[in-house]
């Protein structure tokens, strides 16, 4: 039968030609097999018991419900750093709009664009968006993955002093930060000495409203904020009362919402990190190869609700998948299944997160819809399937 997928949010033609022609397009979420999405929420919508995975063309995962995906064996990918090119490149846009009145002058010169002596009038009136240079500012980074790490490593070769946080770093990104990079193991003096902060993390009960009041108390007068993360890491009334007294002195968003959108002093784009031709091209590429991987051969990549696991491409061998609990005595009671009929498993291999865990098996003939409903039975035994 046809693999059905299903597109959440438009996604890049060069990925989904990726996809296998026997696949199957549909308008029906309710049928796929499996979802492709970008930024839609699916914290509402049915997870049916027909649905195996979901790819996330992008890098955040707070629009879908990572533990209800992982209770009903739906493997979430996500598609890490194919975007972060395209957001670095919007934070530089973003620290020079903090810096320099680009907003207030364009206005203003398009609103004088028939003055007869605008050449004139333009020397008079452009000491109104005199600015500052970000060269020699202190830029401090909250988060250092695929992002964080690009913005940081530019923002040195901008010539600005940076500081870099992030306790839960990986060794990948650590290599690649430029050694200019200033390491803070204690965010307070990120907000004590940055003449700029700007935030990469993800929305996390943890990280969420983390620049609220006593994060600004501690920080500069003047200091600008940017946010191209998510808008619930900032409690949007403290900004905006900080805003109104002048501790902070420009807050560039990505995520505008109704309580700051109009605020003076908020620069607000509309989520326009990851919408460049080469990001979402990135994204589609990485999430189709994902989705095709994982139902052609049952390999995982990428994955925030399961783990990876790389079984290479299925051969002649039939292969059955599972996702399971991460409990004790799952792979004796997996073999003992074919071991029953005499069936030979002649590879395995098995990887937890968390509290659940992926396991695939090479056997030499093709499962029974007994042997499917033995694994099944299996007390902690989610999903399977028979490749
Ligand atoms: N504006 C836009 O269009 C886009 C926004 N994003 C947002 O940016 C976030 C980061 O994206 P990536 O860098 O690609 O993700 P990533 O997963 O590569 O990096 C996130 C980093 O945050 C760190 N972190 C987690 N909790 C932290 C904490 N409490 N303090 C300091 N560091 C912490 C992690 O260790 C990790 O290194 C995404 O989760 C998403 O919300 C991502 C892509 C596009
Ligand atoms: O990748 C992310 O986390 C983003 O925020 C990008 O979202 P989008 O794919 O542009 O809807």
């Amino acid at each position: 039968m046809a693999v059905k997928v299903n597109c959440l949010n438009p996604i890049a033609a060069c990925g989904m030609e990726l996809l296998p022609d026997t696949y199957e397009i549909t308008d029906n979420y309710a049928d796929a097999d499996a979802v492709l999405v970008r930024s839609a929420s699916m914290h509402d919508l049915e997870l049916s018991d027909k649905l195996l995975c979901v790819a996330r063309a992008g890098a955040g995962v707070n629009n879908i419900p990572l533990d209800k995906c992982a209770e009903k064996g739906v493997v979430v990918f996500n598609t890490p750093g194919a975007n972060a090119n395209g957001v670095k490149e919007l934070v530089v846009a973003g620290l020079l709009l903090a810096s320099r009145d680009l907003m207030g002058g364009y206005n203003w010169v398009k609103d004088n664009a028939s003055d007869e002596n605008l050449a004139k009038a333009v020397e008079k009136q452009k000491k109104q968006y005199a600015g500052n240079e970000i060269a020699g500012k202190k830029l401090g980074v909250i988060g250092l993955g695929a992002i964080g790490a690009k913005v940081a490593n530019i923002a040195v070769r901008l010539g600005m002093e940076v500081y870099g946080y992030d306790p839960f770093v990986s060794v990948d990104a650590a290599w690649g930060l430029s050694k200019y990079i200033k390491h803070i193991t204690n965010v307070e003096d990120i907000y004590k000495e940055c003449d700029y902060i700007t935030i990469h993390v993800p929305a996390l009960p943890a990280t969420k409203g983390m620049l609220n009041a006593d994060a600004f108390a501690m920080m500069k007068d003047g200091v600008r904020i940017l946010n191209f993360a998510r808008d619930v890491l900032v409690n949007d009334e403290d900004i905006k009362a900080a805003l109104a007294s002048g501790k902070v002195a420009k807050y560039v968003t990505d995520f505008p919402n109704p309580a700051i959108a109009g605020t003076e002093n908020v620069i607000a784009l509309p989520h326009l990190g990851a919408s460049t031709e080469e990001s979402e091209d990135n994204c589609a590429i990485m999430a189709c190869k994902e989705i095709t991987d994982f139902m052609e051969n049952g390999n995982i990549k990428n994955s925030v609700n399961y783990p990876n696991v790389n079984m290479g491409v299925c051969g002649d061998t039939a292969r059955v998948t599972i996702c399971h609990k991460n409990i004790p005595n799952m792979l004796t009671q997996f073999t003992g299944v074919f071991a029953k009929q005499g069936g030979n498993v002649s590879g395995m291999i098995s990887q937890a997160k968390g509290e659940y865990a992926y396991s695939i098996l090479d056997i030499d003939k093709v499962p029974t819809e007994d042997d499917i409903n033995a694994l099944l039975a299996i007390d902690g035994v989610i999903k399977v399937r028979a490749i």
